[in-house]
């Protein structure tokens, strides 16, 4: 009798068999209703066998097959298959978190066609600069697979860059996927979109569509009625029939990479993808990743670069620091910048002052005792919020009413140390009590509908001054704005964590990019206490190649990703004890010494230790040959599996750990 071999949603490293009697090779790929435990589950079938390694009549009949909709092709497995193995996660979680929610449930919700849209105004298409059409030149869309690094200053077009090929793959009666990152997908982008390809169909895939809208959606996808394809990491693995090219925008924003679950980072599944389907990729930013740059420098990716502003009267702002040291600050903001705010306000302009920390101030404090504000749950402060007069843990959600006096010594004279935008906003606000002041993020802007009315009074120029934190850095066109003011960024030059550096001269190059995009001129101030810092120094540059190049170096000396290769175990106990004993434990197992090209580091306390109440211990595993770490980590997984561990405990392997 045919064995059905069924993929589901747990956290176990096998598939399950189950009889159908009347299953045949046409239902691999479809979904089908089994028994699991008490219940019923929905699973993938990924083959029809004849036998099992199970005895057969321990096996349970399988349930209902579903017809609808059309089976899951090979290549959607293929891909699933190299993110299990890659990422050490379990095939069938893969498969179906690949899927919408509505396809996973035993009773799908009625489904209910989309409303009819109303057709977009037609965009027209600028003329291309050369740089533009040199780029679009070195893409070949029909010539199987390439990886190309879109390297194009901001504001240099590289949409237009994208729009061209996106054309050209269209003609070829293909489909195309372009993932943004998760801030970036706004209406205004699918507009866009629809406007310059009226007649085609455009779909967006994120994870704040309603659950219909996003079945409807992939399902179009899958269907290949849906041409363009816009989505966040998630959409990455939506199997699409006549897939022809894959776009990655902004490609070193973190939030390609997903951080629970099956932690991949959706960039380097999209390369993947793409090789596996013989098509071309592109990957775009102002500021690549390090690992991508280090690529493009190999000769394993092309690069395209775009080193001018599209718009013609437009220039790249120019970048300045102000050396704080022999400056009084007021409330962290120098004179320099003060009086330049002060200007662009006269001459109804915008500025933006860039400060990536939310909140009022980072910690209430008592100077009689010492008391500061600690959440309960976690290794971190309580930030003050006084917007809404509350303590919040940024890390568990934790809060608190605000104290009225210290509550450990009674003293009522408590005070917040530090400044977030919040207390920056406030005292701008005392300052120029005639400017309209608006503060962009999480908190102010909480939802894509939000960000969205935020975004329309920007535009609107219903804005004078913006506080706002990295939220405010990204990919978008802000005409009127022509000055950007940065603060507290020194924090960020001397961290622990070696990633810093790159993240910051990202962000910065990203936040000073919001300026003079048109044809009034923009300006960049920063304020540092290391005006001589050669991350700076390169920002006044405007030269990333040379940071790039200077950071790659460092790294490769340390023996840092991209030159070597690493996977994070991480455990959570009630108890550190019982992480790091875990952890101990995971270090010994025999099988490490099979593995002499892998190197261990001794189990530590994380960064946060402690979040929600579970104390947290992660054990570095790195090697400079990618193949043996990737021979060893399944190896090494399997035998964790196999670890007597206390019923609290919970452990996870990230490899291509962006945090430490
Ligand atoms: N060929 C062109 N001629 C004139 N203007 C153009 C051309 N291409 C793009 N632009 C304009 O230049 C501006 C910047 O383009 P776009 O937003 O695509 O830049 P970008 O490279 O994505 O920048 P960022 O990295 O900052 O997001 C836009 O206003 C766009 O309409
Ligand atoms: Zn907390």
């Amino acid at each position: 009798m045919p064995v059905l071999r069924v993929a589901l949603d747990l956290p176990l490293h096998r598939l399950f068999d189950y009889l159908s009697p009347a299953a045949g090779a046409a239902d691999v790929g479809r979904r089908v209703k089994v028994p699991f435990g008490r219940g019923e589950r929905i699973g993938v079938i990924v083959a029809v066998v004849d036998d099992s390694a199970w005895p057969v009549a321990q096996l349970k009949q399988a349930g209902e097959i579903l017809a609808e909709p059309a089976p899951l092709p090979d290549d959607f497995f293929a891909l699933c298959e190299f993110a299990s193995n890659y990422y050490q996660a379990p095939f069938g979680e893969v498969v179906l978190q690949a899927l919408p929610a509505g396809l996973k449930r035993l009773t799908p919700p009625e489904r209910r066609a989309g409303r009819a849209r109303k057709a977009p105004p037609a965009l027209a298409q600028p003329a291309l600069t050369a740089e533009q059409a040199a780029a679009i030149g070195k893409v070949t869309v029909d010539g199987g697979f390439s990886a190309n690094l879109l390297f194009g200053v901001t504001g240099s077009g590289k949409t237009e860059v994208y729009l061209r090929l996106v054309e050209q793959v269209l003609a070829l009666g293909r489909q195309v996927l372009l993932l943004v990152p998760e801030i970036n997908l706004t209406p205004q982008l699918e507009e866009r979109v629809r406007g310059r390809f009226p007649t085609r169909e455009v779909v967006s895939l994120h994870s704040e569509l309603a659950e219909a809208a996003r079945e409807r959606n992939w399902l179009a996808a899958f269907g290949g009625q849906a041409e363009i394809v816009l989505g966040t990491r998630l959409a990455v693995f939506t199997p699409m029939p006549r897939l022809g090219l894959i776009i990655v925008d902004e490609e070193h924003d973190p939030s390609f990479k997903q951080q629970d679950g099956m932690r991949y980072s959706a960039r380097d599944v999209a390369v993947v993808r793409a090789r596996q389907a013989a098509i071309p990729i592109l990957l775009g930013s102002a500021t690549p990743s390090l690992e991508t740059w280090a690529n493009a420098e190999g000769g394993r990716y092309g690069r395209l670069d775009l080193k001018a502003r599209a718009n013609p009267e437009a220039r790249l702002p120019a970048v300045h620091v102000i050396d704080t040291r022999r400056l009084v600050l007021k409330e962290g903001v120098s004179a320099p910048l003060l009086a330049a705010i002060r200007e662009r306000l006269a001459r109804r302009e915008q500025s933006l002052v860039f400060l990536n920390r939310r909140g009022y101030a980072p910690v209430l404090a008592c100077p009689a005792c010492g008391w500061v504000s600690r959440c309960q749950r976690c290794a971190a402060n309580l930030v003050l919020h006084l917007a809404d007069r509350r303590l919040r843990c940024h890390h568990c959600g934790f809060e608190n009413g605000i104290p009225r006096a210290c509550p450990t010594c009674g003293n009522q004279d408590i005070h917040p140390f530090g400044r977030g935008t919040q207390r920056v906003e406030e005292w701008l606000q005392g300052e120029f009590p005639e400017a309209r002041i608006l503060r962009v993020d999480r908190d102010a802007v909480k939802s894509r509908k939000q960000w969205e009315a935020v975004l329309e009074r920007i535009h609107g120029g219903e804005a004078d001054i913006l506080v706002g934190t990295q939220m405010l850095a990204k990919g978008h066109d802000f005409p009127r704005l022509t000055l950007v003011g940065v603060l507290g960024a020194d924090a960020a030059l001397y961290a622990a964590d070696w990633r810093a550096p790159e993240r910051l001269f990202a962000q910065l190059m990203q936040v000073a990019g919001r300026a003079g995009r048109a044809e009034l001129a923009g300006e960049v101030l920063i304020q540092t206490q290391y005006p001589d810092h050669p991350l700076f120094a390169a920002l006044v540059a405007q030269d990333y190649p040379g940071f790039a190049a200077a950071q790659l170096k460092e790294r490769e000396q340390a023996g840092f990703p991209p030159y070597a290769f690493q996977a994070v175990l991480r455990a959570e106990a009630p108890a550190m004890a019982e992480a790091i004993a875990f952890l101990e434990q995971a270090a010994a197992l025999p099988v490490i010494g099979e593995h002499d090209q892998v190197m261990l580091y001794d189990p530590v306390p994380m960064k946060m230790a402690r979040l929600a109440n579970l104390e947290r211990g992660q054990l570095l595993a790195e090697s400079y040959s990618r193949p043996a770490l990737q021979t060893f980590l399944p190896r090494w997984r399997a035998a964790i599996d196999g670890l007597k561990a206390g019923s609290k405990l919970r452990w996870h392997l990230e490899v291509d750990p962006l945090e430490l």
